[in-house]
């Protein structure tokens, strides 16, 4: 699995290294300038080509990213190019390795001081290399800076125009959240590259927030850093919190989740792969509901029943084959249901209702205890788990339900460790206003509070694990464990947000709790297989194609 990491976790791996006297800090900087310029001939073969002239502007700023930049600068002219150096910053004040790799790029070329800069630089130039800031930019962004970055970006329009390199992060970018460091609104933070090339591992910024659009592409460079010692992250010089995992298609992640998915494959009884129940609202309000119990259909529960209120049986007959209907007139019918102890995955809010009713369905649900109740397949990893409430229901908490527990502390008060919620950003504003607040406010110093520091915030407070959905879906639990699902780059899948995707989203999450997993482990393996059906079918996706794209993403598991 990636590992995702804050500035001040790569600064930490990379003091530690260098203190441990594996690697100087300027060797290290000459393998991120030659991982740059590797990356982008990869990226552009035909950028390499001998007996053609190439030029390229570089943009270096006052700290390390721009060392950075002036390796990138000579490796480039050693390679045969035209080069153009300039500065933002007075040179005598460069950090050492920086000043060491301006002092060589000295030798054959010149740095012009930014100020001097023109648009009819970009003439003609093949690339622009952004190196103003990296991890340390901590306040916002110069304007000085984001003009040129700017009208490289306008000059790529014409024939031949610049790509435009990102150094580890587009300048401007805050590496930990994701947002642009800005201090006002007129316009000019809007940039971006064609390519970021990162060094050793992506950052938080890379997959949260405005990093999803402005990093265009990203490609790792190794530095030859060594991987995150584990050691330190129980405390021995490790800068805290846990590093957060990004969910993605690697080999090794596919290949866990292929085993985990197809464990309970051999037992033959339905109910030994678990009952989820899922709540619907009244008539003409199913949809939601039964989008979700189609979602744990599939995702694999051995048995998936939709309760509806009595007038709304018909209705949900008519639509239903494989699921089971049953009827809750209130809260004492949903209570008298809980005592069949197979029933072990609830769902609650998708078309659920606002009323009185629902709300005692809520409390009902939550209050429920079932000493007996069978804990679903995987029952040692159940009992051990961070969410192993004996006797408790892991529950799925969505939409309307989100809307209850925003107005009503003492619903909220009674969540416990086997609750997920799933809110989406304005759910999220309405249940943790004062996390949300500081989310929204404006990125005015690095590193910002981010979509991770939010969702760990809220999950600390609820109690429970918290998936915070978007195009950067943010899952964390009490323990500050937290990962990332970003539907970009490679998993970009835009049609995925379409009505009802979200309904789907929790009927998988259910599905996979009725199966046995932990609430930790169904959100982040629901919202990976979201994702994963979405790119599978593509363009044109509407909610009921997801759970039936699932076959197919399960065989290419091999499960
Ligand atoms: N870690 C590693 O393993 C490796 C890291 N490497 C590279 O180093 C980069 C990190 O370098 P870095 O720490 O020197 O930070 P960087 O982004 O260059 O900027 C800091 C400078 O900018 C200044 N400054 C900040 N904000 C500002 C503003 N708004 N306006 C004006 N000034 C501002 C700030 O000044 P200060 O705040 O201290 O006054 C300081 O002078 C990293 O991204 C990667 O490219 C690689 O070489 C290989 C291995
Ligand atoms: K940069």
């Amino acid at each position: 699995m990636t590992e995702l990491l804050t500035a001040a976790q790569m600064r930490a791996i990379e003091k530690a290294a260098i203190d441990a006297g594996e690697v100087t800090g300027l060797e290290l900087m000459e393998r991120a300038g030659q991982g740059v310029v590797d990356a982008i001939f990869e990226e552009w073969p035909a950028l390499r080509r001998v007996g053609e002239t190439h030029r390229a502007v570089v943009l270096c700023g006052p700290g390390n990213n721009g060392g950075d930049g002036f390796v990138v600068a000579r490796l480039l002219k050693e390679a045969g190019w035209e080069v153009e150096v300039f500065l933002y910053g007075d040179p005598k004040k460069l950090p050492p390795d920086a000043k060491v790799n301006y002092e060589r790029w000295g030798q054959t070329g010149v740095t012009i001081p930014l100020s001097e800069i023109r648009r009819s630089y970009y003439q003609g130039a093949g690339l622009v290399i952004d190196a103003f800031f990296g991890t340390g930019l901590a306040r916002p962004l110069p304007l000085e800076c984001s003009i040129p970055i700017r009208d490289a970006y306008i000059n790529q329009d014409q024939p031949n125009g610049p790509r435009i390199v990102a150094l580890d992060v587009p300048s401007g970018l805050c590496a930990d959240s994701g947002f642009f460091l800005h201090d006002d609104d007129d316009g000019r933070n809007w940039i971006g590259c064609h390519l970021t090339v990162t060094f050793h591992q992506a950052k938080l910024g890379h997959y949260l927030e405005r990093g999803l659009t402005l990093c265009a592409r990203i490609i790792k460079a190794d530095i030859g850093l060594p991987p995150i010692d584990r050691r330190w992250v129980r405390g021995k010089g490790f800068v805290p919190p846990l590093p957060v995992a990004l969910l993605s298609s690697d080999e090794k992640q596919l290949a866990g989740l292929g085993n985990r998915l197809g464990k309970a494959k051999h037992k033959h009884h339905k109910y030994s792969h678990g009952h989820a129940l899922i709540l619907s609202g009244g008539v003409g309000k199913g949809g939601a509901a039964r989008l979700a119990a189609r979602g744990a259909l599939r995702i694999g529960a051995g048995a998936v029943t939709l309760g509806a209120p009595p007038a709304a049986l018909i209705e949900n007959a008519a639509q239903l084959n494989a699921i089971m209907l049953t009827a809750f007139k209130d809260a004492d019918s949903l209570t008298e249901t809980l005592q069949d102890k197979r029933i072990n995955a609830l769902c609650l809010g998708p078309g659920l209702g606002l009323g009185a009713r629902e709300k005692e369905l809520i409390v009902a649900a939550l209050d429920q205890r079932s000493p007996g109740l069978d804990p679903g397949p995987q029952t040692q990893a159940a009992r051990r788990g961070p969410g192993s409430s004996p006797g408790l229901r892991p529950i799925v908490l969505d939409a309307d339900v989100l809307t209850h527990l925003a107005q009503d502390d003492t619903l909220f008060g009674k969540l416990h460790a086997k609750c997920i919620l799933t809110p989406h950003a304005g759910e999220f504003a309405r249940l943790f206003p004062d996390f949300a607040e500081k989310l929204n406010a404006p990125a005015t110093k690095g590193p910002a509070y981010s979509k991770v520091d939010a969702t760990r915030d809220a999950a600390k407070r609820a109690g429970c694990v918290v998936l915070f959905k978007g195009p950067d879906t943010v899952i964390a639990d009490p323990s500050g464990r937290c990962s990332i699902n970003a539907s970009v780059y490679e998993r970009s899948a835009p049609w995925l947000a379409t009505a009802g995707s979200g309904d789907v989203l929790a009927g998988f999450i259910t599905g996979l709790l009725a199966r046995g997993f932990q609430p930790m482990q169904a959100a982040e393996t629901g919202a990976w297989l979201h994702t994963e059906c979405a790119l599978g079918f593509g363009p044109g996706l509407i909610a009921e194609d997801i759970p039936e794209e699932l076959p197919k993403v399960f065989q290419k598991l091999g499960v």
